[in-house]
């Protein structure tokens, strides 16, 4: 039976944008992933959120290419990843931006590498800049920033390509409160206005919900998906969300399934 354009635009919806296959990790003596099934949902907000040390960096550094998989396979809408075009945002942005090239060449650098004409990487990176209404001195070079502004200029780098995906492991956990609270902001912007697939990594509970649409919440290793939560308060979000009872729920829900894992020891 042949589907209407409507059906067909339905299921590409609620398709998984990433598929995890029987994926697994061994690091000397531990096994961090094994045989671990999971479907990241396209044009969410997803954090992951688990035990320290239980394999939330691992995981995003597989499905990216950083670290090789021992086993499994990782799909995006059914693609290798060389076929597609993706954002890393690092937790350290000292050692992420280059401190030879400027803010401007930082970000536009993974244009140059893909080729870009000079005129075309000009126009995307003032795009960008403008879309996050991002006030920096682009002519500065990193040790001329400070960190949170490093931050954003690696986060726009991340952008630049108009990613299908981006991950950020941790992104703001070096920056100062003041700035935190500043680039959760900016990096909820950036996703109201593209519903870019977004990972994130993230050790503050509080941020993980605030942020998410899910909460993927593992095991300690081999991780598991204990849970994946929903929240779905609406966009932009803002300090009110925080007092309302939906965002105290969930935030209790997921506190209690992260004590208990980490209580198995
Ligand atoms: N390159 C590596 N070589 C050896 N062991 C590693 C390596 N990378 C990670 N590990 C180990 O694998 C486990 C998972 O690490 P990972 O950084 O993914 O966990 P995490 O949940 O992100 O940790 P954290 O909560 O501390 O940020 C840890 O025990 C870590 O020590």
């Amino acid at each position: 039976m042949e589907l209407s354009a409507n059906a067909r635009a339905a299921a590409t919806r609620t398709a998984p944008h990433v598929t995890i296959r029987g994926l697994s990790k061994r690091f000397a003596d531990a096994t961090i992933y094994d045989n671990f099934d999971f479907d990241i949902p396209r044009g969410k907000l997803m954090s992951v959120f688990g035990p320290n040390g239980c394999g939330k960096s691992t995981l995003i550094n597989m499905i990216a290419g950083l670290f090789p998989a021992d086993k499994g396979e990782i799909l995006f809408d059914g693609q290798p990843l060389n076929k597609i075009k993706f954002g890393y945002v690092f937790q350290n942005y000292r050692e992420a931006v280059f401190p030879w090239l400027s803010a401007f060449d930082n970000i536009a650098y993974p244009l140059k590498v893909m080729g870009v004409p000079k005129k075309e990487r000009n126009l995307k990176v003032e795009k960008i800049v403008a879309s996050l209404n991002v006030k920096i001195d682009l002519n500065l070079y990193p040790y001329q920033m400070s960190g949170g502004q490093q931050q954003m200029v690696s986060i726009m780098r991340a952008l630049v390509v108009d990613p299908e995906i981006l991950f950020l492991d941790e992104p703001f956990s070096a920056l100062d409160y003041e700035m935190t609270l500043f680039m959760r902001e900016q990096l909820q912007r950036v996703f109201v206005e593209t519903h870019t697939t977004t990972v994130l990594v993230s050790h503050d509970l509080e941020e993980a919900v605030y942020l998410s649409d899910r909460i993927l919440l593992l095991s300690r290793h081999p991780a598991r998906p204990v849970e994946f939560v929903h929240y779905d308060a609406p966009r932009p979000r803002t300090d009110k969300t925080m007092t309302e009872g939906d965002f105290i729920s969930t935030k209790a829900h997921c506190l209690e399934i992260f004590q208990r894992e980490v209580r198995k020891g």
